[in-house]
């Protein structure tokens, strides 16, 4: 019988995960059917992927990050910000925070129940047609579109994730149309393999387009909504480079219990 684990489900905009305090490394990293069926929304937890928190010098704690298909993954965005927010619920940070994660240190800032985390710098960026293709702690694929209410897009999001350029590697699909103050957007992600609610890299890749795409330079701040509520992503562009990056929402806590 599996020693029980005691863990925390949180949310960010209706980008959700399970989270457990391993800093007594009790998890085994390598089970990663487990994680599969722990984030399975039937036989197991549901959830879009699962992160530990583990102790690690010279920062307040490093994410361990795993797609619900149990493989650990590249970074997680929102799953950055709903780290912070457990960290603090745990009583390891107050309302700042350096840890550490795949693609390196994050810091991030914590105000009620709202999260502002530190991006990685984007200095190059690349074209697929008229989508834009941006590494932003995971891979993204930007396309902008018009009627994206009424969009597939898990049909036309799983097309381009498994095409011939894609396949291997695999890749999260963005459709981000303009709206009245910002930009919609929807992503079909990889490691999830379907739609999610939101999607904090993505949402970070895709407001880099859009300055690309209008050619803004300077300090910039986009609104972008998702599925799961309001996302704000902030930067300073200079030509092709991406500084101070920045992806503020919201990360709540959901329910606690034991497996
Ligand atoms: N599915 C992504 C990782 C999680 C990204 C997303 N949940 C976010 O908030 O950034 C990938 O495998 O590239």
């Amino acid at each position: 019988m599996a020693s029980k684990v005691r863990f925390s489900k949180y949310q960010g905009a209706g980008n959700d995960f399970i989270l457990v305090d391993n800093r007594n490394n009790s998890f085994n990293r390598a089970d990663e059917a487990l994680v599969k069926n722990l984030c399975d929304r039937r036989f197991g937890i549901g959830a879009d992927g699962l992160m530990l928190l583990q102790n690690k010098e010279n920062y307040d704690f490093e994410m361990i990050y795993y797609n619900a298909d149990g493989r650990e993954g590249s970074m997680c965005g929102n799953g950055g910000r709903c780290i912070v927010a457990f960290a603090h619920d745990l009583g390891i940070i107050t309302d700042n925070t350096a840890f550490l994660a795949v693609d390196g240190i994050h810091h991030a800032s914590l105000s009620s129940d709202l999260v502002n985390l530190q991006m990685i710098d984007v200095s190059e960026f690349g074209r697929d047609g008229d989508a834009y293709i941006l590494q932003t702690g995971s891979p993204h694929y930007v396309s902008f579109v018009t009627n994206l209410k009424e969009k597939n897009v898990f049909q036309d999001g799983f097309s381009i994730r498994n095409n011939t350029t894609y396949a291997k590697e695999g890749i999260n699909v963005n459709f981000i149309e303009k709206e009245e103050d910002g930009y919609f957007l929807r992503t079909f992600e990889r490691g999830v393999e379907d739609e999610t609610y939101a999607c904090g890299t993505g949402a970070t890749a895709a407001a880099m387009a859009v300055a690309l795409q209008a050619d803004l330079q300077g300090d910039i701040n986009i609104p972008i909504r998702v599925l799961g509520g309001q996302l704000y992503v902030s930067f300073h562009k200079d030509g092709h480079h991406f500084t101070e990056v920045f992806l503020k929402g919201p990360a709540q806590f959901v329910f606690e219990g034991i497996f």
